[in-house]
């Protein structure tokens, strides 16, 4: 295992921190430096779901509400000692978020500013709980009679070591999680939650699990705060404070990166603080408006990110150090489990309704291990919904697929890339934050044998070579042509070793030289083990790779067989040609 520097300088961090009650600073110190830490576990909590996957939340206030009022209530009414409080206050936290979870990630629909209004509407009702019913009863909950545990020499001295602790727990997550599979799960739900899904991704329990952890942490810092506090009322936390103040820490310092909401949190507490002592508290807020503004015109990224472009560091999610790791072992063929020949894929009576639209009424198909079929037919008829439905982007409105003997209705699209289905989009769609490398690092950890990003990024080298995008590996997406960004796609999806691969018009916008580079390519997927459905109307390549073609025709099945024989049909030829022509 390699070593890993950085929990150990977060750690020795926070040791020598602990050591700051000692210098006998006065406690106005203390309290800054608490305000300043509590931020931190507030803004990087809140950057583990929203930073990370892009689910922007602006409920942060009822998580850590929750927090305030479960540790509230338990020291003032039922004497509970404070420390004791604090699990209590992160399991309230995280039920909560979780309970929201488990309805909201359901819905597709409810992402992007959605998602932020119905937390933040979250917020509002939490609020309004909690002020009529006895939890705060309109009159807030006093812990003036709350003794302060004697932890630090005093009682700011306290509440510092108890945010210390806290910090540290919630920057050694955040940054646990970046560099793990998880984390890597959570930055390609960020760039294309549906794409992610279909290389295997468990986006709704990843979703969910971020969220928990999120909640928690802000739970925590809630049940330190309410102490901290001695008097809360739900005026004062349930506002949209807490979320605003949150993202914008988390914006100025970067939300790509376990340090950077750590980063703004230290930067806009130590900025306020310094003018509120100086008496300038308006200016300082006028201030903070000033060099946010400054900052998402000139550093859209963050701090941190901008730090890192001009050292020329790695991106957020790892790769290996070192030489990059060169052909470390050939393509293996994908294992088989069936001879070639057999049935690898039976739909039987598929059907596929969009609000009356009938993009597939009830299609057989047959696909035999090892050839190539191609899927063909003209404008609208459901051959890349066909390819949709299979993958499960799309669930069937009738029919049965069968996958290896298996039957896949029902199961999620992370479930049926896992059995050993991958496809590829008509129009590419990469993960645009992640470099070349980290796009088919994230199939080789989800739908691959990797089970570290290490050991991802050395798989997916072998597939850039395999695909010829070796020297593209540390560029964005981005920065590809066309041409590179199906080669992309390809080596996305190859690098989940699947036994089925479902080509979405992959030769579509390229020309005739990059079309047979792409043509070869497409045989060595097939000589490598994998069998291949291909969309196309690239009659040129259909001719030169196909085993077999199907034609398909108003979502129905027009025609089947050799691709010489079936071309000719005069059924065929008046559903591309017209009536007239044929
Ligand atoms: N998400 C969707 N919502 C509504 N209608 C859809 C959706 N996807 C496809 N359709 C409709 O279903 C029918 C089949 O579309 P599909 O994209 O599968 O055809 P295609 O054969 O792949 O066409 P092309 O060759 O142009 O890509 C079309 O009428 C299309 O408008």
């Amino acid at each position: 295992m390699r070593f890993q520097r950085t929990p150990w300088v977060i750690v020795l961090a926070g040791t020598a921190l602990a050591f700051v009650p000692q210098l006998g600073l006065p406690a106005f110190y203390d309290s800054l430096l608490y305000l300043m830490l509590h931020w931190v576990v507030l803004a990087t909590s809140w950057n583990i779901l929203s930073g990370y996957s892009g689910y922007f939340s602006f409920g942060h206030g009822a998580f850590f509400g929750a927090g305030i009022y479960t540790s509230a209530n338990l020291m003032a009414r039922y004497d509970w000692p404070f420390l004791w409080t604090l699990p209590a206050a992160a399991g309230v936290a995280a039920v909560l978020g979780v309970a929201l979870g488990a309805v909201v990630f359901r819905v597709k629909g409810v992402r992007g500013e959605l998602f932020a209004l119905l937390t933040l509407a979250i917020t509002f009702v939490i609020g309004t709980i909690v002020v009529n019913t006895p939890l705060d009863g309109g009159n807030g909950v006093s812990l003036a009679a709350v003794p302060v545990p004697k932890i630090g020499p005093t009682p700011s001295a306290t509440f510092y070591l108890l945010a210390l602790a806290a910090a540290v727990a919630t920057l050694l997550i955040a940054w646990a999680i970046q560099v793990s599979k998880f984390g890597a799960g959570l930055f390609a739900i960020h760039d294309d939650e549906d794409a992610a899904e279909v290389l295997g991704v468990p986006t709704y329990r990843y979703k969910l699990l971020a969220l928990a952890i999120s909640c928690a942490l802000a739970g925590v810092a809630g049940g330190i705060h309410a102490l901290f506090l001695s008097y809360v009322t739900a005026g004062d936390v349930f506002t949209i404070t807490v979320p605003l103040t949150v993202v914008l820490m988390s914006v100025l310092g970067g939300t790509r990166h376990w340090a950077g909401p750590a980063v703004g949190a230290i930067a806009i507490t130590g900025l306020l603080y310094s003018f509120t002592a100086a008496d300038h508290a308006v200016a300082g807020k006028a201030m903070i408006g000033v060099i946010l503004i400054a900052a998402i015109l000139f550093m859209p990224d963050g701090i941190l990110e901008r730090l890192r472009r001009v050292w020329k560091r790695a991106p957020a999610m790892p790769v290996p150090t070192g030489p990059t790791p060169v052909s470390e072992a050939p393509v293996r063929s994908v294992a088989t489990a069936g001879a070639r020949g057999d049935v690898l894929l039976r739909v039987e009576g598929l059907s596929k309704a969009f609000k009356g639209v009938r993009a597939l009424g009830g299609v057989d198909v047959e696909v035999r291990r090892g050839e190539i079929l191609g899927l063909l037919g003209p404008n609208g008829s459901g051959k890349s919904t066909f390819i949709n439905v299979v993958s499960g982007h799309f669930a069937p409105t009738a029919g049965a697929i069968w996958f290896e003997g298996r039957c896949l209705n029902g199961l999620p699209a992370h479930r049926i890339a896992g059995s050993g289905i991958a496809r590829t989009y008509q129009i590419p769609r990469p993960f645009g934050h992640l470099s070349v490398l980290q796009n088919v690092a994230v199939a080789t950890m989800f739908g691959g044998s990797a089970r570290n990003p290490a050991a991802a990024c050395r798989q997916a080298m072998r597939w850039l070579e395999f695909t010829g995008l070796e020297d593209k590996a540390g560029a964005r997406p981005d920065d590809l042509n066309l041409h590179q960004r199906k080669f992309l796609e390809l080596a996305r999806a190859l690098a989940a070793r699947p036994r089925l691969v479902l080509l979405d018009e992959v030769l579509c916008g390229l020309t005739p030289s990059e079309i047979d580079d792409a043509v070869a390519l497409i045989r060595r997927i097939r000589d490598q083990g994998s069998t291949i459905v291909f969309v196309e109307h690239v009659m040129r390549a259909v001719m030169a790779l196909t085993d077999r073609i199907v034609v398909l025709n108003h979502g129905e099945l027009l025609a089947e067989g050799a691709v010489g024989d079936v071309m000719h049909r005069p059924e065929v030829m008046t559903a591309y040609l017209g009536k007239a022509h044929a």
